[in-house]
């Protein structure tokens, strides 16, 4: 009897360990495939070169950059304010550092995963014709794999996430990471501002469509044959892929981030909602405002109109896939911003201040 109990633990015991390793190797088998996709929207950012003047001002999608740039102005100019320090998560080609420069910041962190893109940041931010009014530090690696803490000294009055978190959905443990970082880095009293896709129109569009892809003259969105249901069930919510096409931008995976969804998961983190708008509400929005009507024709967004030098219809309607959010952190805030008033002041940087991300 004590024979066949033990050899029924014995097997128990190995069904058990057999479990626990087919376990593992599917999540190692994920981790691998994560990265991998990770590192084909590194390529395909780092392979973006720097555009010229002329280069910029031809493009197709003009108007909808001019249009993205007026409303990440819009949202700094609402939530940073003098002396702060910033966060800017997958930063790009530094992009943003001269609307933070308008703000007047006190410190500035860009991380991008992109080797070429953080290079053209260091660039941007050397360039002596405008020369920036604050010290900044860039690093290059994966904010979606690893722990920021290990590389990055916290504290930060706002983190920034322009057109980016949607990367860190192809898996939980990444949308994780993500939010544990974001929320980490900062103060209690801090604004996480970011844009990206808004699932809500992607998939009404998608279910719209005859079949699995749809878009215009200017972006194509496609969806796997995985997806032929068009449904999307509560425990599939995280690496939803589509492939996203932005004419002169955009060429590589993506994945749907269910906003009510995150919008909980970010609570787990502290970090409490505070607007969630559409593009096209949000310009609806603040378009009456005297001062952002003034910057909308200074960035020339809607062009002057003339030989339909405006928004293209096609690029408003790329325009409305995305949209704007804004959470705060949990807590009272300390007396920070005094901290950041004794700034250090710009300095050039060399390739070697370049720091990679301790994985
Ligand atoms: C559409 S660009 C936006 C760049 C910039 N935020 C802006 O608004 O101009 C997306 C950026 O996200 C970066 N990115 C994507 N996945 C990332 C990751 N896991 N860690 C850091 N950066 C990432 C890309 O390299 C790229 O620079």
């Amino acid at each position: 009897m004590n024979a066949k109990r033990g050899k029924e633990r014995e097997d128990f015991g190995r069904i058990l360990f057999a479990v626990l390793i087919t376990c593992k190797i599917f999540l190692l088998a994920d981790a691998v495939e994560s990265r991998k996709k990770a590192k084909q929207v590194a390529d395909f950012y780092s392979g973006r070169s720097n555009q010229s003047r002329e280069e910029r001002e031809s493009s197709p999608i003009i108007h909808l950059k001019k249009l993205n740039n007026w409303i990440k102005s819009v949202l700094i100019h609402l939530y940073v304010h003098k002396g702060d320090s910033v966060l800017d998560l997958a930063c790009g080609k530094g992009g943003d550092l001269i609307k933070y420069d308008k703000a007047n910041i006190g410190r500035y962190v860009g991380v991008d995963i992109a080797a070429g893109s953080i290079d053209d940041a260091m660039k941007r931010y050397n360039n002596r014709r405008q020369r920036l009014s604050f010290a900044a530090e860039l690093f290059c690696g994966d904010c979606y794999e690893v722990d920021l803490e290990r590389s990055i000294q916290g504290g930060f009055d706002v983190c920034s996430c322009q057109f980016a978190l949607h990367y860190s959905w192809s898996t939980i443990e990444r949308a994780e990471r993500a939010l544990d970082n974001v929320s980490r880095m900062l103060n209690p009293g801090g604004f996480f501002i970011g844009t990206m896709p808004d699932s809500n129109v992607i998939v009404q569009k998608l279910r719209a469509a005859q079949d699995l892809e749809f878009g215009n003259s200017v972006y194509n969105i496609s969806f796997g044959e995985e997806h032929r249901t068009k449904r999307f069930p509560q425990a599939t919510r995280f690496g939803i892929q589509y492939h996203f096409k932005l004419e002169d931008a955009v060429d590589c995976p993506e994945w749907l981030v269910f906003f009510p969804y995150f919008q909980s998961l970010a609570a787990n983190y502290g970090l409490d909602l505070v607007l969630k708008l559409n593009f096209h509400d949000f310009v609806h929005k603040h378009i009456k405002d005297d001062h952002f009507i003034d910057l909308m024709r200074k960035l020339g967004a809607l062009g002057d109109g003339s030989n339909g030098d405006t928004l293209s219809p096609d690029e408003w309607e790329a325009a409305y896939l995305y949209l704007v959010f804004v959470f705060k952190k949990r807590g009272e805030p300390g007396p920070r911003r005094q901290q950041n008033d004794r700034r250090r002041q710009w300095s050039m940087m060399k390739a070697e201040d370049i720091k990679k991300l301790v994985t």
